[in-house]
């Protein structure tokens, strides 16, 4: 499993899953993550980390579709045959979706379909939990396809919420079954 990501921020998952294929907890290579922000972290660890990186971007690609060609080209030439999205905050075009069809996985910080959806990302997914009183919450691995959080879940963790949780107990609660839920579901992939 040759595995490539795609991240808009931090980039945790690719940290978590890069140090896990490292230590030998996952059977796989990471080899490149793109990132839609020039600034962000994640293509900062990415670079440091050894892993082919790259800004890919509506800014450097205003063609949605030129965009689109581009991710697939960087996967392709850099030889991923899996594709995360390790917090990626824009929608995937065709040509990714179908390069990468059913080798194409998302974790979601929500009990999908519960808190999912266009607008529903980051801190958003964890504030609606607690604006609806939900007694729980967790994370959700899904293979992504062109509806965006609607693929089908290949792994999900639950979490209670406790009276009392801030976004950020909530938050650090979700984020810490996280990594665990991504190495069920790739080596259900492998
Ligand atoms: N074709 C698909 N693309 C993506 C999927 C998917 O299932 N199919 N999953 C998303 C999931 N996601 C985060 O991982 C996500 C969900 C929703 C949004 C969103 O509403 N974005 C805003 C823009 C936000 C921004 O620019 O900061 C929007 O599109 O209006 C983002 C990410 C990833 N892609
Ligand atoms: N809809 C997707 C979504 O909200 N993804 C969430 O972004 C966080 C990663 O951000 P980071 O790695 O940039 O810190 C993770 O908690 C992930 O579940």
């Amino acid at each position: 499993m040759i595995l490539g990501f795609l991240a808009s921020h931090g980039g945790s998952a690719a940290r978590f899953l890069t140090e896990a294929c490292r230590d030998g907890r996952l059977s796989a290579v990471p080899v490149a993550l793109a990132s839609n922000n020039s600034g962000s972290a994640a293509l900062a660890w990415a670079r440091e980390a050894g892993l082919k990186a790259a800004h890919l971007s509506g800014a450097k690609y205003p063609d949605p579709d030129a965009l689109d060609a581009a991710i697939v080209a960087f996967l392709q030439e850099a030889g991923v045959d899996t594709l995360v999205l390790s917090g990626y905050m824009k929608a995937l075009g065709p040509r990714v979706l179908s390069a990468y069809a059913g080798r194409l996985v998302n974790i979601h910080p929500s009990l999908l379909p519960r808190h999912g959806g266009r607008g529903m990302y980051g801190d958003r997914v964890h504030e609606a939990v607690l604006a609806s009183g939900d007694t729980e919450s967790g994370a959700t691995v899904h293979l992504v396809t062109a509806g965006i959080d609607e693929g089908p879940v290949l792994a999900q963790v639950r979490v209670p919420v406790l009276p009392g949780d801030t976004l950020a107990t909530l938050k650090a609660r979700v984020q810490g079954a996280e990594g665990e839920l991504l190495l069920q579901a790739l080596r259900s992939l492998a």
